[in-house]
């Protein structure tokens, strides 16, 4: 069965830093799938390559076999995308947004409207549909970067934590679309560093690290018996028992 995502041996080098050291993974169409890791592990970088917003200096992504940077337009149709630090056009109002990004993406006017409606509804956003996007709080900007991955019906989408700075109720609604999402056949990979979380969501999960994947497969298989966070840290390698404070603070 073609892999909803498949990255292979993707690279990526800033100068003399290596962030991404040969990553390869595969993605089941249908999964719910986690990629966690430290602070600078290559987890942003490796996404934004995955779905064609940065070159890889090695290997290729494929959505659903479509190699997304042979045919960037065949592929971006396929996947919705909420990357890190998404740069909106700030002074459209929430509605324009989603109706201009709808335009964009090839949905007729009404079909357009009636989407941004229900979504900007679902993410609590309705009343903040004609405040400017400028004015904005990180969690609000959040859930509309979320909508507009999802405007064009996409059969895979890719998010880039996309729970941070996102208030309980909304946290909630995200979570039931997205298992709703996936239930009905749509497959997601999403980053995050919640690692409750990733265990209640996600059937698979990748630790990557330094770069690199060190583990990745079905979540129970990553966990081998233990909690996800057990695992993570032994993975990662940290030795959070030997973690002091600065001597001078509180003492
Ligand atoms: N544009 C850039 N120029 C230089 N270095 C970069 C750039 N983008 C990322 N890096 C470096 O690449 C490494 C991986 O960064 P990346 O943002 O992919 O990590 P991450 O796993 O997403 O981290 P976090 O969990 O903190 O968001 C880091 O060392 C980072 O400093």
């Amino acid at each position: 069965m073609t892999a909803a995502l498949e990255l292979d041996g993707l690279g990526k080098r800033f100068g003399p830093k290596i962030a991404v050291d040969h990553v390869s993974l595969s993605v089941p169409p249908g999964s719910f799938y986690g990629l966690v890791g430290p602070n600078g592990a290559g987890k942003t970088t490796s996404l934004s390559m995955a779905v064609g917003l940065l070159r890889p200096d090695t290997g290729h992504a494929r959505v659903f076999g479509v190699d997304v940077w042979a045919d960037p337009i065949g592929a971006r149709a396929r996947v919705g995308v909420l990357p890190d630090g998404l740069a909106l056009p700030e002074r459209l109002t929430g509605r324009e947004l989603l109706t201009y990004l709808g335009r964009l993406r090839g949905l007729d006017r009404a079909t357009a409207g009636a989407r941004a409606g229900e979504l900007l509804e679902i993410l609590e956003l309705d009343q903040a549909e004609h405040t400017l996007v400028i004015d904005y709080s990180t969690g609000m900007r959040k859930k509309i970067g979320l909508a507009t991955a999802l405007l064009h019906g996409p059969r895979l989408l890719v998010l880039d934590e996309p729970f941070e700075a996102v208030d309980p109720v909304s946290a909630l609604t995200i979570r039931a679309m997205l298992r709703g999402f996936v239930a009905g056949g749509g497959s997601v990979v999403l980053s995050s560093h919640v690692m409750a979380l990733v265990e209640q969501l996600c059937d698979h999960v990748a630790v990557i690290d330094g770069g690199r994947v060190a583990a990745a497969g079905p979540l129970d298989e990553v966990r081998a018996g233990r909690s996800l966070e057990d695992r993570f840290v032994e993975l990662v390698g940290a030795d959070v028992a030997e973690v002091k404070g600065p001597s001078w603070l509180a003492s």
